[in-house]
């Protein structure tokens, strides 16, 4: 089979088209698969380290308020058309599929266009505005939230979950926390705040440091790459605790989540596939910055069965922060139901639910 996979932009929208390529890798040996994102993405950075071919097309966001910006979008929409046209005619795509993120929109579009079978996978509970457009032309929508499937046309909807749930099972806790300069012996947190770091998170961590550095437990703190240098000064003034490992970025997550305890996040919805997928419980503190406030309703799905606690942040101090980890790890009774809750509500045959829903449309033949 060959497969063209696009979504990009942020990690929410690489991980899980990543995910499905290598655990399809695992079933068919003969896949073929091209990825095709943008140069300014995350996904310029990140494919061709997993030495997946890699394509890219030029192509802006549509701004939700009236711009001209928006004129030239729509220039570049129809050039980027025309670009992945042929793109996926030089491949001979049997499928194709997107992720999310704007690059999706021109290239599954295309291939709708071309009569190649389609599909989108929305990891949210409320989908972006790329997915909405394209549900019009795709064969599928898989989703990950029962809430999504009112956006789309109803016939066309599949619940899959998300193809991270199931890549990041089966690793090696141990290994894991030895990656990152943790104490295997010990309980540890792993802050971050979703692929690109998040500054909010990032201030209160930084004013509770004197406080964590006295606890029984570790924490891994990821900062983002571009907050990195700042969070490091601001740690060194702080005398470096020995309990903190600071990291920009952390490119093994599926071994260092195993190892994990307790996770203090952004609700990105790969990010929540993943915790509910290995039953870790959480802190969850959304973005309130993303369309339509969807982290929340990501995060509630969670909280609202016991599986993550839900912190917004217009609450979020330095000082509540270390509470409520403090209230969770430390306390056993409390983190076993939290970990069963989670568990409950991991989807970790989604990569096998996607890949049957692609045999199943590439045997029906559109082309
Ligand atoms: C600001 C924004 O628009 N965020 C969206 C974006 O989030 P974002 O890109 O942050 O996505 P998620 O939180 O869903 O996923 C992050 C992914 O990056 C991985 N990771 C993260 C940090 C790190 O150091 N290393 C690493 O590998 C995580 O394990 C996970 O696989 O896409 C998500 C999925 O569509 C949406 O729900 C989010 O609302």
């Amino acid at each position: 089979m060959k497969i063209a996979v696009s979504g990009g932009g942020t990690g929410g929208h690489i991980y899980p088209a990543l995910a499905l390529i290598r655990e399809i890798q695992k079933n068919d040996k003969n896949a073929e698969f091209l990825y095709i994102g943008t140069q300014s993405g995350l996904e310029s950075s990140i494919v061709p380290r997993e030495n997946i071919p890699f394509q890219s097309i030029h192509i802006t966001g549509f701004k939700r308020k009236l711009s001209f910006d928006n004129v030239k979008t729509v220039i570049r929409f129809i050039k980027g058309v025309k670009d992945s046209k042929k793109i996926l005619k030089d491949f001979n795509a049997d499928i194709v599929i997107g992720t999310g993120g704007y690059v999706c929109g021109p290239v599954v579009y295309a291939a709708a266009k071309l009569g190649i079978p389609t599909i989108v996978h929305e990891q949210n509970s409320v989908p972006g505005l790329t997915n909405k457009f394209l549900s019009r032309y795709v064969d599928k929508v898989a989703v990950c939230f029962d809430e999504a499937a009112s956006f789309f046309p109803k016939e066309k909807v599949i619940m899959t979950g998300n193809p991270r749930a199931t890549e990041v099972l089966g690793q090696n806790a141990v290994n894991g926390k030895l990656s990152v300069g943790l104490d295997p012996a010990k309980q540890s947190v792993l802050i971050f705040g979703g692929s690109r770091g998040a500054r909010p998170i990032n201030e209160a961590v930084l004013k509770t440091l004197a406080q964590l550095a006295v606890k029984p437990y570790e924490i891994l703190y990821v900062t983002g790459e571009v907050h990195y240098e700042n969070v490091k000064k601001e740690a060194e003034l702080a005398g470096n605790p020995s309990n903190i490992k600071i990291k920009p970025f952390i490119h093994n997550m599926p071994e260092v989540l195993a190892g994990t305890d307790l996770a203090v996040t952004r609700a990105g919805a790969t990010t929540l596939a993943e915790l509910t997928s290995l039953g870790i419980p959480s802190i969850l503190i959304p973005s309130p910055y993303v369309t339509n406030n969807h982290q929340e309703k990501n995060a509630r799905a969670l909280s609202d069965h016991g599986a993550a606690e839900l912190l917004l942040e217009q609450d979020l101090t330095g000082s509540k922060l270390v509470d409520s980890i403090d209230r969770i790890l430390l306390d056993d009774e409390k983190i076993r139901e939290m970990r069963a809750a989670a568990k409950k509500i991991g989807v970790p045959d989604s990569a096998n639910r996607l890949y049957a829903v692609m045999q199943e449309l590439v045997s029906q033949g559109k082309k």
